[in-house]
């Protein structure tokens, strides 16, 4: 059972960031209340907690984008720490890596490393390239990698491509770098590369850097971190080693009394046997996709599985028509026209996309952005602010959006709640076909729960729909069926008892030739 504990953690390596009595408001809300947050030089120090429980906030603090409440205390190394300043945030040492790593996948791997370089090898005014190339290859292998430091990022595996911003973000460490803040560095890996990240981020600490590590996935903390920090609403509500936990205990810090969201129902694996097909895709290509074909029933939830650049990530968003395609798309017999969204969307079709910044329009309120599709609804020759309002609210209530403030703009939500501003916007149109990429990134343990529960409830109601998902977990738990992909085509697939998440990941690494893929 956990304990709410603000215990003190035991000793491990010195003291290096110590945040004392952080608060921050933003209007009327209490984004922190009084944190206090203990960093030691070489660990890996998770920072948990629900959608909307601070971690953001207090990451923003620490790096100077946000000043804190009066009262707040910093010290790094034992020296004070002029929080709510960036430049004092840099010269302290504190680097940050954001989930979109900000690296230019057009340049090579060299030229994103001097970007922002704060030295580098010139004569004369001529940037020296083979002593750069020479410090970048260095870099990278010191962080246990080998590919080629001249290939652009865009040629790169995602850990690969995490380790160019981890190296970026360390020039120097020796001298200058004292901890790294990763937020959410796993977003949408499948579970191999997920190893390789958490092998950089160990290989990083071991080095001596304290590594404070964003994560809703239980399991990667559990393996990777020393201590846990957890917040909910605002409020530091247990700091203590790793060891002492399970997913389980980490999971009830987290929801604190809310446990009850988390349990799985059973599924009736025969429930769609006999129903026809309503949603008919036939030899489908486009960018990574080389003839695919399947189809969905009514009430069924087929998942699709699969590396980064197998198809897993672009299949959704062809069909739908985001991407230029050839092939097929029928819902009910009636032919989607291809790379026509307004056509699927009129079909019936509604696509959630991975990248969480598509569609979502952070200067909107959140009620503009969720009325964003069909925003005529509620017009009869003049807007109906109540219904509007009403229907609004529900879909808070329903997906339990916070704050319940739906006239407050999309910036003022944290990333996990804009997730589902995002999903409400299209569970309004009561679409026949859900297409659902990374259904929850970004959310934490009770919205995932909720989510895939909303997923149950539209498939029980006989829509079908389509999750493309990197976790097996996930998939294994919402799917009826799963298709994994490979070069471009769903080389396996499984349905039934027999569908389970070890089945997935291992599909999901064999190779063109069914055997396991090295990387
Ligand atoms: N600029 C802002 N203006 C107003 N409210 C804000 C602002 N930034 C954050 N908030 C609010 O502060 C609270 C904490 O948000 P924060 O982004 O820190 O959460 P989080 O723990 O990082 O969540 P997630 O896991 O969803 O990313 C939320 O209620 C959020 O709506």
């Amino acid at each position: 059972m956990c304990t709410e504990s603000t215990s003190e953690i035991p000793e491990a390596g010195d003291l290096l960031v110590d945040l004392k009595r952080v608060s921050k408001r933003f209007g009327g809300l209490m984004a922190l209340k009084s944190v206090d947050l203990s960093i030691r030089r070489g660990e890996v120090h998770a920072l948990l907690g629900h959608n909307g429980s601070g971690k953001s906030t207090l990451v923003k603090i620490l790096a100077g984008y946000h000043r804190p409440e009066h009262g707040a205390e910093a010290f790094v190394d034992g020296m004070p720490l002029d929080l709510g300043s960036g430049v004092a945030a840099r010269k302290a040492g504190l680097r940050f890596i954001h989930q979109d790593l900000g690296l230019i996948p057009e340049m090579s791997v060299v030229e994103n490393l001097l970007l922002g370089s704060e030295r580098q090898e010139r004569r004369w005014g001529r940037i020296q390239w083979s002593a750069e190339r020479a410090r970048a290859q260095a870099a990278i292998e010191r962080l246990g990698h080998s590919f080629d430091v001249r290939k652009k990022i865009s040629e790169l595996r995602a850990p690969e491509r995490t380790s160019v911003a981890i190296a970026r973000a360390l020039e120097n460490w020796e001298r200058d770098v004292s901890c790294l803040v990763l937020d959410e560095p796993t977003a949408s890996m499948p579970s191999h590369e997920v190893d390789d990240i958490l092998t950089l981020v160990s290989t990083v600490a071991g080095q001596g850097v304290a590594v404070l590590y964003i994560s809703h996935r239980l399991e990667e903390i559990i393996r990777v971190a020393d201590t846990v920090t957890v917040l909910r609403g605002g409020t530091r509500v247990l700091a203590e080693p790793v060891a002492q936990h399970t997913v389980r205990t980490l999971a009830q810090a987290v929801v604190g009394n809310h446990m009850e969201t988390l349990s799985k129902p059973e599924r009736d694996p025969a429930r769609v046997d006999g129903r026809p097909p309503v949603f008919v895709v036939k030899d489908l290509t486009g960018p990574d996709v080389n003839g695919l074909s399947f189809e969905v029933r009514a009430g069924e939830v087929v998942g699709i599985a699969g590396l980064t650049g197998s198809g897993r990530d672009t299949v959704l968003g062809s069909v739908f028509g985001r991407h230029p395609r050839t092939g097929s798309v029928t819902l009910k017999g009636r032919t989607i026209r291809a790379h026509n969204i307004s056509d699927a969307i009129a079909a019936g079709v509604a696509y959630l996309p991975g990248d969480r910044a598509e569609g979502f329009f952070s200067t909107l309120s959140a009620s503009e952005n969720l009325l964003i599709t069909a925003p005529g609804r509620h017009w009869r020759g003049r807007f109906h602010r109540k219904c509007e309002h009403e229907e609004t609210t529900g879909f808070f209530a329903k997906l339990g959006i916070v704050p319940v403030a739906p006239t407050l703009p999309g910036s003022s939500f944290s990333g996990g709640n804009q997730q589902k501003l995002m999903l409400a916007k299209w569970l309004r149109l009561q679409p026949e076909v859900l297409l659902l990429e990374e259904p929850t990134q970004g959310v934490d343990v009770a919205a995932k729960s909720l989510i895939h529960d909303q997923i149950d409830r539209l498939a029980a109601e006989g829509r079908a729909i389509v999750v493309a998902s990197s976790e097996s977990e996930e998939l294994a738990r919402v799917c009826d069926r799963v298709l994994v992909m490979r070069d471009g085509v769903a080389a396996d697939s499984k349905n039934g008892a027999t569908l389970t998440a070890n089945w997935i990941t291992h599909a999901t690494l064999l190779d063109s030739h069914g055997s396991e893929t090295v990387q």
